[in-house]
C-alpha cells in the first residue's frame, strides 16, 4: 500500500546528545564538589608543643600541650597530650635537699622527651609555676625557696627544650589562670553564652574567681582581660593556707590550743569513730599558717577520732573569720568579696573528696546530711570498705568534706540554691581542669585580644552549600529537558517499495 501513514521515529542524534549532557553535567557537578573538598582540606596536620609544670604544694605535675601549628590563635585548637605525676612530694618539700628537687623531675621529663618529636623539641616552650607550698616557703626562710627553685631550673635547662623560666605565680595568677583553663575548654570565649567561675583547692591554698558585675571594692581582687574582641572583669582571690592540707593543721591546732586535749589525746569529731593515730605537735605547728606555738606541752599526742559530723561542722566553721569586713560584702577574715554570680567549675581537692563521697550530684541539704552520716561509719568499717584508697585521704575525707561544704556555704556564701550553680569537675574535653593552661595560654599569646575574621561559611558548610545548589541545578536540568522536549514528528515512509 502506497499509503503515507506518520509514524514515531526519534531523531537517531537526539537521544544520545541529550545523555551526553547529562552525563557532562554529572561528572561536573562530582568534579567540582570533590575540588572543594580536596582544595579545603586541611594539609597533613603539623602540631607544636608546650609544657607547664605545676609544682604545687602536695605534688607536682607535668603537663604536655598540643595545637596544630597552623591554628596557633583560634581559641579551643589546645588540648591536653599527656600528664605525668613527678614521684614523691611537692618541691617545697625539698628544703633540706634542694637538688632532690631538681633531680625528682626526670623521669617525667624523660618521658616528655618520648612524647614529643625530636624536631619540635628546640621550639617547644617549659614554664615551671609554683603555687601555695612555695609561697609558704618563702614567707618562712626566702633564701630556700630560691635555692629549691634554682635546682629546678638546673633541672629543666639540661633538656633539648626552649627552657622559659621558673618562678612562684602569684595567687591572682592562680586563679585567673585557672579561670582561663576552663571557658578556654568549654570554648565559652568565642560562644555569645557566658563564662563560669573557678574554684579551686589545693592542699595549701585555694582560689575563687568568677566575672562579676559589682565594681571591685579591693583592685587587688579584681583583674581585667580582653579576650578575643570581649572585656571580661574578674573578681579573684586565693587563699593562702586554706587548701585542705593546711587548713587541717590550722584545725587542729586550734583544738590544741583551745585545750580541748586531755592528757595527751586530742577528740576530734572530724575523724572516724575508732581512728587513733599518735602525731607529733611539729607535725601541726610547723607552718607559717598557724602562727601561735603551743607552750608547755608535750611533743606528741593522740590523734582520737569521735566521728561526729555536726560538731566537726562546728569545729571547721572556726578557722573563718567573720568579725571583721571594711567592704559592703565579705568571704572571711575581712577579704572582699561581692555575690558570687553564675555558674562554677570546682576541681582539684574539690573534685577528688567531693567524688570520693558521691556527693557531686547532690543539693546542698542532701550532701550535708550524707556526710554526716559517712562521719558516724567507723573507722574499721571505712577501712575495709575501701582497702585500696590511700590511707591518709580515706581518714581525712571526713573532715575534707565538711571543710569544703562549709567553705562554700559561709565561706563564700554560696546558699542552697546558688550551690546547685556548682558543678565538680576534674576535666573538660580530656584536658585537666587547673591553672596550667592558662599560664601558657597566657604566655605564648594564644587567645587573641580581638576575634580574627573568618569566612562568612565555615569549610563544610560550603561544600554541603555547593553540593545542595549543584544537585538542584541538575534536577532543573533533567526536569526541565522531561517538560520542554518537543514532540518529534516522525516522517512517513513508503511501506512497502517494490
Ligand atoms: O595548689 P596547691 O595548694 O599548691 O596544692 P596542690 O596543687 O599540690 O594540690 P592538688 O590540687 O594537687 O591536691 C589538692 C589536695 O588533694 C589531695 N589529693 C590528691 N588526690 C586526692 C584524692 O584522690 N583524694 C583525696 N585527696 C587527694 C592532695 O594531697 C592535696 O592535699
Ligand atoms: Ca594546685
Amino acid at each position: 500500500m502506497d499509503e503515507q501513514r506518520e509514524m514515531k521515529v526519534k531523531n537517531p542524534w537526539h537521544r544520545p546528545v541529550i545523555i551526553l549532557i547529562i552525563v557532562l553535567i554529572a561528572i561536573g557537578i562530582v568534579v567540582m564538589v570533590a575540588t572543594a573538598i580536596i582544595q579545603n582540606k586541611p594539609l597533613h596536620q603539623k602540631y607544636k608543643y608546650g609544657i607547664v609544670l605545676d609544682a604545687g604544694s602536695s605534688h607536682t605535675s607535668v603537663f604536655i600541650y598540643e595545637w596544630p601549628a597552623e591554628k596557633e590563635n583560634n581559641t579551643g585548637m589546645v588540648r591536653q597530650k599527656h600528664a605525668c605525676d613527678v614521684k614523691g612530694k611537692g618541691i617545697s618539700s625539698y628544703s633540706g635537699n634542694p637538688a632532690g628537687a631538681g633531680s625528682s623531675l626526670t623521669d617525667c621529663m624523660a618521658e616528655a622527651q618520648k612524647i614529643i618529636p625530636v624536631h619540635r623539641h628546640q621550639e617547644t616552650p617549659v614554664y615551671l609555676g609554683a603555687t601555695a607550698g612555695m609561697r609558704l616557703l618563702r614567707m618562712e626562710d626566702s633564701s630556700l625557696s630560691d635555692q629549691v627553685l634554682d635546682a629546678v631550673e638546673r633541672s629543666l635547662q639540661t633538656y633539648p627544650f626552649d627552657y622559659q623560666g621558673a618562678r612562684i605565680i602569684t595567687g591572682q595568677e592562680e586563679g585567673a589562670f585557672g579561670w582561663i583553663t576552663v571557658n578556654y575548654l568549654s570554648d565559652n570565649f568565642r560562644k555569645a553564652s557566658g563564662t563560669i567561675g573557678a574554684l579551686d583547692l589545693g592542699g595549701a591554698s585555694t582560689q575563687i574567681t568568677f566575672v562579676s558585675k559589682e565594681n571591685s571594692e579591693n583592685p587587688e581582687n579584681s583583674m581585667d582581660f580582653r579576650l578575643y574582641g570581649n572585656p571580661y572583669h574578674l573578681y579573684t582571690h586565693s587563699f593562702l593556707c586554706y587548701g585542705k592540707d593546711q587548713v587541717l593543721k590550722l584545725a587542729l591546732a586550734k583544738k590544741l590550743q583551745s585545750l580541748e586535749m586531755q592528757e595527751d589525746v586530742l577528740k576530734d569529731a572530724c575523724f572516724h569513730h575508732g581512728y587513733k593515730a599518735n602525731k607529733t605537735l611539729s607535725s601541726v605547728f610547723n607552718t607559717p599558717c598557724v602562727s601561735e606555738k603551743l607552750a608547755d606541752s608535750p611533743k606528741s599526742f593522740i590523734h582520737w577520732g569521735t566521728g561526729d559530723g555536726v560538731e566537726c561542722q562546728n569545729a571547721v566553721r572556726k578557722v573563718f573569720n567573720h568579725s571583721c569586713c571594711q567592704y559592703s560584702t565579705c568571704s572571711f577574715n575581712g577579704v572582699y568579696q561581692p555575690p558570687v554570680e553564675g555558674h562554677f567549675g570546682a576541681f582539684s581537692a574539690f573534685y577528688f573528696v567531693m567524688n570520693f563521697l558521691n556527693l557531686t550530684n547532690d543539693d546542698l541539704e542532701t550532701a550535708k546530711a550524707k556526710l554526716i552520716n559517712y562521719c558516724s561509719t567507723p573507722w574499721e568499717e571505712i577501712k575495709s570498705s575501701y582497702p585500696s584508697v590511700k590511707e591518709k585521704y580515706l581518714a581525712e575525707y571526713c573532715f575534707s568534706g565538711t571543710y569544703i561544704l562549709t567553705l562554700l556555704e559561709d565561706g563564700y556564701n554560696f546558699t542552697s540554691t546558688t550551690f546547685k550553680n556548682i558543678e565538680f569537675i576534674k576535666k573538660i574535653a580530656d584536658s585537666d581542669a587547673g591553672w596550667t593552661l592558662g599560664y601558657m595560654l597566657n604566655l605564648t599569646n594564644m587567645i587573641p585580644a580581638e576575634a580574627p575574621d573568618t569566612p562568612p561559611l565555615p569549610h563544610g558548610g560550603f561544600v554541603s552549600l555547593m553540593l545542595v545548589l549543584s544537585l538542584l541545578i541538575f534536577s532543573l536540568v533533567i526536569v526541565g529537558y522531561k517538560c520542554f522536549r518537543r514532540p518529534v514528528v516522525y516522517s512517513s515512509a513508503p511501506k512497502d517499495i517494490v
